[in-house]
């Protein structure tokens, strides 16, 4: 066995709420939100993990979250390294766009492909194999090798770009993909074995 490995979706952030396409733009967390990171922060804390390092993406609402939980774990002055390549999946001409309005235009299989699919981008923005040419070399080369030497690595990111990365991890396929979806706040913590593969995994609901 390496290391660990902790991957959150930010919490329920404004746009969540409002139930808009959200991409790139850059909304804060909701009330909600916040006690959803504090909520994460906690069942970490609870377990007695520790991180070495945390990773977060270039946008409020992840970075945020990855404060909050911090704060929980008494390590708000932990190594953070906020790189734009955990971002989430840019979501193109959608971006904004409320999603039962999308629906009611394009059709509810249409934008279920253009949200869950592996290689149909949304308009102008990008697939989910489009976000994993992103993530897959950022996790092998700055994530990975600490998981590796046995670090406890926190990663605070996105429904897809984390979509991405378990893709990876729990060896799904062009069609399983379709099925997973990533709560707010709710860590999911892997301990990898020395080849990479996942040794065990574990999701912290309430
Ligand atoms: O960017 C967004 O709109 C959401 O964070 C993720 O949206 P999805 O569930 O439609 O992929």
């Amino acid at each position: 066995m390496s290391g660990t490995l902790i991957l959150v979706r930010h919490g329920q952030s404004e746009w969540n709420l409002k139930n808009l396409f959200t991409g790139w733009r850059d909304p804060d967390l909701t009330e909600k939100g916040v006690e959803e990171a504090i909520a994460a922060g906690q069942r970490l804390k609870a377990k007695g993990i520790k991180a070495d390092i945390a990773f977060t993406s270039a946008l409020t609402r992840a970075q945020r979250t990855l404060g909050l939980i911090l704060k929980e774990l008494g390590q708000e002055s932990l190594e953070t390294i906020r790189d734009e390549a955990l971002n989430e999946r840019d979501y193109g001409d959608l971006s904004g766009l409320n999603k039962d309005d999308a629906r009611a235009k394009w059709g509810e299989e249409q934008v279920h492909i253009w949200r869950r699919s592996y290689d149909v981008p949304p308009p102008g923005g990008e697939s989910l194999r489009d976000t994993g040419a992103r993530v897959w070399p950022y996790y092998m080369t700055e994530i990975l090798p600490r998981v590796l030497r046995g670090q406890t690595v926190l990663v605070a990111a996105h429904g897809n770009s984390l979509r991405s990365l378990m893709m990876v991890l729990d060896r799904l396929n062009k069609e399983t993909i379709l099925k997973l979806e990533i709560e707010t706040g709710v860590p999911i913590v892997y301990r990898l074995n020395s080849d990479s593969t996942v040794a065990s995994k574990e999701v912290l609901h309430g």
